[in-house]
């Protein structure tokens, strides 16, 4: 945070509580307990949950929820919406090729050729909102991953769902792409929070709202062509936002990389080489603000993982290949290295973080088979291509 951010806190003794949601051995950066400290004594802020996946953020702390009288577009930050669903595929696993699987899903490479104006409209949407990149996944950490589920001692867990172990599944995250970017772009220097009666909070709202949907909107359309490419139909499972603003009774709700909990199933992402789970969050929790850890968290920030991973080149031959037999598909070799799974911490000790502290019981496990991250950027593949033939004949005229 920086210091136009510090401007206007609260003295130590009026801040909020805190509630933290894990254990004193919990991998958790010290930077991270100061911004959770400093957004508590944030003018409005009445109620702050941190969880295991916390980590240190731009603006704030990343996985945690806040409780508000007052709208920080910051502690949201860029991707309004971002968040994970769950489909489950209408395919047996028997069937499964993954090779083949792996050559298909790269349809994500191709922007989207629907109609998305239809889609918009069809889901309460402006029918000209960001048209442009819907489809698609983006950078960073976003992915679609192709997942089997796999039951945990109490196979009755999931019973009450229509998913059954052995289940091909995808997991989808991604946000609202560069329609969050220019939303946030509109109050980017805001720190001190708006007010939710004045012309700029309810027009920041009403705006995050619309990315809000679309974000969703944009998982589903991902999923639904990776299914179509694997020719398989698909359910939605859980639909699970993390990074955005609700209206409450008591106040606004801010969730940083905090999964929305007060629905039936939430996904709790591991990294692509470690499992993911399924949650059923416990609904007597206020402590929590209806919120749960959304996935494993950074353990290492991104410029720090250059010497961490991919430092050999059979290093980085194993940045595709995963421990569980699984494939990864990202031709952007940094975030290959940015991504790599020792970026994260341990999802099970947020899993065990968040059963003592009695916030959730995991129903499932979700294993990685194949996962498709950012795809190539043509114009420097290209180059890159051109530049290696160039290399290739300079050395045989030699
Ligand atoms: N199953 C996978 N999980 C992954 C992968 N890469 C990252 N992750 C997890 O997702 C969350 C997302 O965090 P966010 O703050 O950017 O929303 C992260 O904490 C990891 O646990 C992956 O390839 N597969
Ligand atoms: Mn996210």
């Amino acid at each position: 945070m920086g210091t136009s951010q510090k401007e206007g806190l609260a003295s130590s003794s009026d801040a909020a509580p805190i509630h933290r949601f894990y254990s004193r051995t919990t991998w958790i950066e010290g930077a991270a307990e100061e911004q959770l400290d400093l957004v508590s004594r944030l003018a409005g802020v009445s109620h702050v949950a941190a969880f295991p996946d916390l980590h240190p953020g731009k603006y704030g702390p990343v996985g945690s929820a806040i409780l508000a009288d007052r709208i920080y577009p910051q502690l949201i930050g860029n991707d309004i919406g971002c968040g994970m669903s769950l489909f489950a595929l209408d395919l047996p696993a028997r069937k499964l090729r993954l090779d083949k699987a792996a050559q298909k899903i790269r349809v994500l490479e191709e922007p989207w050729h629907g109609d998305p104006g239809a889609c918009l409209a069809a889901d309460g949407l402006p029918t000209d909102l960001h048209p442009v990149a819907l489809g698609t996944i983006g950078g960073g950490n976003h992915f679609c991953e192709l997942q089997e589920l796999g039951s945990l001692s109490d196979d009755c867990l999931l019973a009450g769902t229509d998913i059954r172990k052995g289940d091909l599944m995808l997991l989808v995250h991604s946000g609202s792409r560069s329609l969050g970017m220019a939303v946030f772009g509109t109050v980017l220097e805001s720190f001190s929070g708006l007010d939710l009666d004045s012309t700029v909070g309810r027009t920041y709202l009403a705006a995050h709202n619309d990315a809000v949907r679309w974000a969703s909107l944009n998982r589903r359309l991902i999923a639904e062509r990776a299914a179509r490419a694997l020719r398989s139909d698909l359910r939605l499972v859980a639909d699970a936002p993390h990074n955005l603003i609700e209206e409450h009774d008591d106040g606004l709700l801010h969730r940083k990389g905090a999964a929305k909990a007060d629905i039936p199933l939430v996904p709790l992402a591991g990294s692509r080489d470690a499992l993911s789970y399924l949650l059923v969050p416990k609904a007597d929790r206020p402590e929590a603000l209806a919120s749960l850890a959304h996935g494993s968290g950074r353990k290492y920030d991104r410029r720090s993982m250059a010497g961490r991973a991919g430092t050999t080149r059979s290093d980085r031959d194993g940045l595709i290949r995963t421990s569980f037999g699984g494939h990864v598909i990202c031709e952007d070799r940094q975030f290959l290295i940015e991504e790599a799974p020792n970026a994260y911490k341990d999802p099970n000790q947020v899993l065990d973080d968040l059963r003592t502290s009695d916030l959730a019981q995991s129903v499932a496990t979700l294993k990685p088979l194949l996962t498709f991250k950012k795809a190539v950027n043509r114009e420097l593949a290209a180059a890159r291509r051109d530049k290696h033939g160039r290399l290739k004949d300079r050395r045989a005229k030699r």
